[in-house]
């Protein structure tokens, strides 16, 4: 979907301004550059590429599409600039994993990141010397070491999940927003959260704001011609008031996450949490105010939506296969009897086949990003016959690899069979969920482990079943549905033990939120 909304007088003589000069600015981009050699990919038109071929929402089978007819790799042109689509693990591998010292920038992002979000959100960073710097606090905050820090809060906030399922079914997807969100917070500020609270309602709001711009490579007209924002004169970039509300509106949310815990701080309780050695670090780092509040902020955001989308998907995948639960159930009664006890992490390695549940569920259907993450080439290189111009963008065909018959035979089918191997326990291997190369996602252990616990805890104690007349769309799981359920679905305890075991051991997590 093009950005043109919101459009008023001043977007409508821009974008005659841009008409205008486009054919000039198409000429120079079409000059063959026979230095450099490109795969195949579908023709696009002169002026704006293959902009308008790509679905607006739901892109993966088109890019699966193209993937099956140009093999390994293929190029398209999205406005300004040239993206370069891996559709096999084995590329994947090759140039993200192994060369990625060279694919490590981000594309820019005029709009989204240094208008929207003032230039600093860590996902859209290019190779700075900032973006390292986050990547480093990131990871101490985030490292496997630190697991036993987070454990005692995915515990308490997994038995309020448990308890609000069992009371509104119903509202399944504010629970495990909350779910998702509470972990995180608990671990960065101190602090339980509840779907009541102001500032988690503003913090889902401003995703769905950053999302809704960002969310698809055709998202947006000028974001995909860079150049154009440098030659618009200011009072006539339409997409700019909003942006700047929307940078506005998220520097208040997070300026408020750390105002709130320097009071609580004021107040005299003692927190034990990662954001005040996180100021310290970015204090350290010579970070400015709004570049701490979006350290914090990023993490908390990019934390939440991940965890409470991998959870709708799991849902989904257990209401339309039911075999693979009833395996699950059945390992998971094993190990911990007929309702007697929840299990908890220290079972991690007699669940096996929640490991691969958690590996299946990253491949079955993606998190945020059907066709992946861009990267740009920080300088030219060469794989097999093509060669490749520094900054070009690269993207792996997320849901393009994890949906071909020669990489997961019974592709469509939602099998955790498939991961029963010996990279089970490589939470990295085999899919590509958390992305890939220098870019991967830090947060990823913790992801596994919350997607262990929810997991593990819903399927020991519930049923899930998709509702008459209302089959789920396993296409179309809206990643953005914060205010409306992004399917219906039934969800039953599994027996009055299993109740009475929830009513038992949750209330109490349950009941405070
Ligand atoms: C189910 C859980 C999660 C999934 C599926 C997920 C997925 C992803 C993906 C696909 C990327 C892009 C990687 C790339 O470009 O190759 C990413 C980046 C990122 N993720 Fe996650 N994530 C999850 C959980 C988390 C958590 C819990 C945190 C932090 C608490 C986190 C923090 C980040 C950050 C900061 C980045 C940006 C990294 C960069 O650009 O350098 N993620 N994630």
């Amino acid at each position: 979907m093009l950005a043109f909304d919101n459009l008023h007088f001043g977007g409508g003589l821009a974008i005659l301004f841009v008409v205008a000069i486009l054919p000039l600015v198409g000429r120079a981009l079409l000059k063959p550059k026979t230095k450099y050699r490109y795969p195949a990919g579908p023709n696009g038109s002169p002026l704006f590429g293959n902009l308008f071929q790509v679905p607006p929402k739901y892109a993966g089978p088109k890019f699966a599409e193209w993937g099956n007819q140009y093999g390994d790799m293929f190029t398209i042109r999205l406005g300004a600039r040239r993206w370069v689509f891996l559709n096999s693990m084995q590329t994947v591998r090759e140039l993200l994993d192994r060369r990625g010292r060279l694919y490590i920038g981000r594309p820019e992002f005029p709009i989204t990141q240094d208008i929207l979000s003032g230039g600093n959100r860590i996902i859209m960073m290019s190779y700075t010397e900032r973006w390292r710097n986050l990547r480093k606090i990131m990871h101490q905050l985030l490292m496997s070491s630190n697991s036993d820090i987070y454990k005692p809060f995915q515990d308490m906030e997994s038995r309020a999940l448990l308890w609000q399922y069992l009371k509104s079914p119903e509202d399944y997807y504010q629970h495990g927003a909350r779910f998702a969100n509470s972990v995180i917070f608990s671990v960065v500020f101190g602090r339980r959260t509840s779907m009541r609270d102001e500032n988690v309602r503003l913090l889902f709001s401003t995703i769905d704001d950053f999302m809704e711009t960002q969310a698809s490579p055709s998202t947006s007209l000028p974001e995909q011609f860079p150049w154009l924002i440098k030659i618009i004169p200011r009072r006539l970039q339409w997409f700019r008031p909003k942006a700047e509300r929307v940078f506005k509106k998220t520097i208040g949310v997070y300026a408020s996450f750390l105002d709130d815990l320097d009071k609580r701080i004021r107040q005299g309780q003692d927190p034990k949490c990662f954001a005040r050695d996180m100021t310290d670090l970015a204090t350290k780092y010579g970070f400015d105010d709004a570049q701490k509040y979006f350290c914090a902020g990023s993490i908390i955001e990019a934390g939440s939506d991940t965890t409470r989308n991998q959870l709708n998907i799991m849902l989904a995948a257990a209401a339309k296969f039911p075999a693979w639960v009833a395996t699950a159930q059945t390992q998971l009664d094993a190990v911990c009897g007929d309702a007697k006890r929840l299990p908890t992490m220290d079972d991690w390695a007699q669940l096996p086949y929640i490991v691969a549940i958690i590996k299946e569920s990253l491949r079955w259907r993606p998190n945020m990003t059907a066709t992946g993450t861009p990267r740009t080439l920080i300088e030219d290189d060469i794989y097999g016959d093509y060669k490749f111009e520094k900054g070009t963008i690269f993207s792996y065909n997320n849901f393009g690899i994890c949906h071909n018959e020669d990489e997961f035979t019974n592709n469509e089918k939602f099998l955790p069979e498939r991961f029963l191997n010996d990279d089970l326990q490589d939470m990295l291997k085999g899919h590509l969920g958390f992305g890939a190369g220098r870019r991967i996602c830090p947060g990823w252990h913790l992801g596994t482990r919350n997607m262990f616990i929810a997991f593990s805890r819903l399927l020991y104690c519930f049923n899930f079943k998709e509702v008459p007349g209302a089959p789920i769309n396993e296409n179309e799981i809206d990643p953005l549905a914060h205010d409306h359920p992004p399917f219906q679905i039934e969800i039953v305890p599994r027996s009055h033990n299993h109740v009475e075991l929830v009513e038992r051991e949750c209330a109490e997590a349950g009941q405070a939120v």
